[in-house]
């Protein structure tokens, strides 16, 4: 980090103090404890906010991304805080409105959220993935057999870029109903890599938002075909044409979906991998599983596991004018972090709970209060089925079909938005026959 940089978060750090005391005053609040750290660069260490929240308790401060920080850990507490403070709280994430009307779903809030969130939740329920495991294991047993040959194959970086293909040609299908191998799909692939090569851009220029149009008119033209087609919806695109709800917003928000989802299921799936590679009797049991539901049940159980030791992080909200919760001052435009990661660590929640154990969900329910690592309000994610169940169809593939080792843990580290398997982690994937 530069010397200026230092020095304007160390200025923004000293005026913010100032405002929260004078704020405090009148209100009778203070800022929550915590160390203010003037580094703003992420931190490598995962662990860090669990530190801090052992030593000051449950709300705390911190510096991060240029924002003063108040964390909430505890799921409970963290949807009390939302619940109550929602008039005065907005999601803190990409302004999209320069490019599409009313933004991402995820930014929206009040009557414009109710009515596209049930236009999405009904698109969602209309596009079911049941009966539909053959076509969509066939996608990814094909992408998985990449990693069993070549040179290289073994390490991280072409695991992600692999897993990353998969996803794609998944949400491709199901978002946006561009069929693996097809023409179209090729053309969008390329589009995408080209407009979000490694996650979104924080802000968008001119340059992106040029890209953004090449896959507006892909969209688009898909769109226009899909008004011929007859049988039940296999995509969400499909279902807006038919039910005559596609505007701006919902093609922004359909395109977006589909580069969200294609990034977060390649990071969960690395760290699937590089989890079950350690657990190889589990995968050899979930082959050997006579009973199908079971089987199903047994790998969706892996999935759960992941995503509360890896892929959960945190939901943040900016506040949009002050906050006093708990006796603490949350000052107009700082952020608020519900560690979700770090709640999901809590040894009164769960036994060992930095310990992988593939099997924790298969016979024991955890309420929303200790597990929630798809969100907590009503922003949750709409996305929640189809992680689970194809990042199962994932687990099934890699049980049935291939072998799994592990040569190397390696050391976590800290890639675009969130922690990733390092790049010495290493496995190797073979053909099972
Ligand atoms: C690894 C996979 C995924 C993870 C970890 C994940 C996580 C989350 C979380 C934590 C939220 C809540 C955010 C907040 O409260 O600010 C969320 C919201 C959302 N997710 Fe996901 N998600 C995943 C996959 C998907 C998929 C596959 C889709 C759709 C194809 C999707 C679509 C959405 C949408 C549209 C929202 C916003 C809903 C709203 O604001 O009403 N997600 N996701």
């Amino acid at each position: 980090m530069g010397a200026t940089k230092r020095h304007l978060d160390r200025l923004k750090i000293a005026s913010k103090i100032g405002q929260a005391w004078l704020h405090g005053i009148f209100t009778s609040s203070r800022l929550a404890p915590g160390l203010i750290s003037k580094s703003s660069g992420a931190p490598a260490d995962q662990f860090h906010l669990l530190e801090q929240h052992r030593q000051y308790g449950n709300i705390f401060k911190t510096w991060s991304g240029g924002k003063l920080t108040t964390c909430i850990v505890g799921h409970e507490l963290g949807l009390r805080f939302l619940t109550e403070n929602k008039a005065k709280l907005r999601a803190a994430t990409i302004d999209m409105t320069p490019i599409f009307p009313e933004g991402f779903l995820r930014a929206m809030e009040g009557s414009t959220h109710v009515h596209y969130r049930r236009m999405f939740l009904a698109a969602f329920r209309a596009v079911s993935l049941e009966g539909r495991s053959a076509e969509l294991r066939t996608i990814l047993r094909s992408r998985l057999a990449e990693l069993t040959t070549g040179e290289g194959r073994l390490r991280s970086q072409a695991a992600a870029r692999i897993l990353k293909q998969a996803s794609t040609a998944l949400m491709l299908q199901l978002v946006l109903g561009a069929k693996d191998g097809s023409e179209i799909a090729g053309e969008l692939t390329d589009a995408y890599d080209d407009y979000a090569p490694n996650g979104m851009h924080i802000v968008i220029t001119p340059t992106e938002r040029a890209k953004y149009e090449r896959i507006k008119r892909l969209v688009l033209a898909l769109a226009d075909d899909l008004k011929r087609s007859e049988p039940a919806p296999s995509s969400l695109l499909e279902y807006m044409v038919r039910s005559q709800t596609l505007d701006d917003t919902v093609i922004g928000n359909l395109i977006h979906m589909t580069e969200f989802a294609r990034y977060d299921f390649h990071g969960l799936w690395r760290w699937i991998l590089l989890e079950l590679a350690g657990e190889e009797s589990y995968l050899n049991l979930i082959a050997a599983e006579p009973d199908a539901g079971r089987r199903e049940l047994m790998a969706k159980s892996a999935v759960s596991e992941t995503l509360r030791m890896q892929q959960s992080e945190f939901i943040l909200r900016t506040a949009i004018m002050p906050i006093v919760f708990e006796g603490f001052l949350i000052p107009r435009r700082s952020r608020v972090r519900i560690c979700i990661w770090e709640a999901h660590r809590d040894p009164g929640q769960f036994l060992d709970p930095d310990v992988f154990k593939p099997d924790r969900f298969v016979d024991k329910k955890f309420s929303g209060a200790s597990y929630a690592p798809l969100g907590l309000d009503h922003h949750r994610c709409l996305g929640a089925g189809w992680t689970v169940q194809l990042s199962g169809m994932l687990v099934e593939e890699l049980a049935e079909n291939f072998s799994v080792k592990l040569f190397n843990y390696g050391t976590v580290s800290r890639g675009h938005f969130h922690y990733e398997p390092g790049p010495d982690s290493h496995i190797s994937l073979t053909a099972r026959r």
